[in-house]
């Protein structure tokens, strides 16, 4: 478990977390999400004791990172997979860290088998793609068997193969009961990863929730298809509903559930064709969430010559 309370990291006038409170529960895939600056690295570093809070603290299974005797065995984090000795081989590379905190060469060959690089353990890490640095990287953070991980977006830059790769892994390392805090900008792709997410902007919490409850908060209305369409609205209306047409003949219904929709239109006689309540994508939720907090932003023109603002 990792938690995170009244967490303040100052850089001279500008906080960039600011009074910052999260928990992070094992069995389950945690998102953190932010836009560029929002404070996820800082916060990061602060749990692993690399940079000092202002103020507040940060807790690993209760214990800051600093107070842990053998901390390898507790937590293993991937910041920068970009950040290893290429002259070594992976083998090599591992051992060196392995040996250092008094692990022995078989768990080595051990995580090498667990991220699929056994078959290079002996090749020059100076030769290796991206995704296999960063495997290696995660099977670093492997090698004390922790129950806490952490992963500073660890997928950007790869292809769709090592993206889906890391994601299972992720996964499959909650599954395992462990605690799994991956950070990242790409919302499609947490929404695939995260069961829950820890959103910040400019340093705060915007919110923290499950992808249920955040889908939930979100709700679009129900789309509701009927060759009766105009019958359907009216009744709708007189039942406190509301309902928009759009071109498409279909209604976009609004203050009624999808449950009570059917059941009117049942009383009423109205064929339905379809009837799907939609929830707003984990994207369309984080910018709801974040419009006012993004720091940077570009104005564009859109192709129908109106300006947007988005994030930088
Ligand atoms: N060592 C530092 N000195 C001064 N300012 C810093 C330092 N480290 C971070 N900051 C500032 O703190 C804010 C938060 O940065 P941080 O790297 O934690 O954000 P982030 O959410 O990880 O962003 P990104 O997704 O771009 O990595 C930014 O405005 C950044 O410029």
């Amino acid at each position: 478990m990792i938690e995170v309370r009244q967490l303040t990291k100052r850089y001279g006038a500008k906080a960039a977390v600011d009074n910052l409170s999260f928990t992070v529960k094992p069995g389950r895939v945690t998102g953190f999400l932010g836009a560029n600056g929002a404070g996820k690295s800082t916060t990061m570093r602060a749990i692993l004791g690399l940079d000092r809070p202002s103020s507040g603290q940060a807790l690993v299974n209760g214990k800051p990172y600093a107070a842990m005797r053998n901390p390898v065995h507790h937590v293993g984090a991937l910041l920068d997979a970009g950040a290893v000795h290429g002259g070594r081989s992976a083998f090599n590379h591992l051992l060196c860290l392995a040996t250092s905190n008094g692990i022995g060469g078989a768990r080595v060959t051990r995580v090498l088998e667990q991220v699929g690089l056994a078959g290079v353990a002996r090749k020059r890490v100076a030769g290796f793609s991206l995704g296999m640095k960063q495997r290696l990287g995660i099977a670093a953070t492997l090698l004390g068997d922790p129950g806490v991980l952490m992963f500073d977006e660890p997928v950007n830059g790869l292809d769709p193969e090592g993206i889906r790769w890391i994601r299972e892994f992720m996964r499959d390392l909650a599954a395992e009961g462990r605690t799994v805090l991956v950070s990242s900008h790409l919302m499609s792709e947490m929404a695939l990863t995260a069961d829950h997410v820890v959103i910040i902007g400019r340093g705060k919490l915007i919110t923290e929730a499950s992808m249920a409850e955040l889908a939930e908060r979100h709700q679009r209305g129900v789309l509701v298809r009927s060759p009766q369409a105009e019958a359907l609205s009216a009744a709708l209306v007189a039942a406190g509903a509301a309902a928009t047409a759009a071109p498409d003949g279909s209604l976009s219904v609004t203050g009624m559930e999808a449950a009570a929709i059917g059941e009117l239109a049942f009383a009423r006689g109205v064929v339905l064709h379809e009837i799907t309540p939609r929830t707003a994508s984990l994207e369309e939720a984080y910018m709801e969430l974040t419009d006012d907090t993004v720091e940077y932003r570009a104005t564009r023109i859109n192709a129908r010559g109106e300006t947007e603002r988005s994030a930088a």
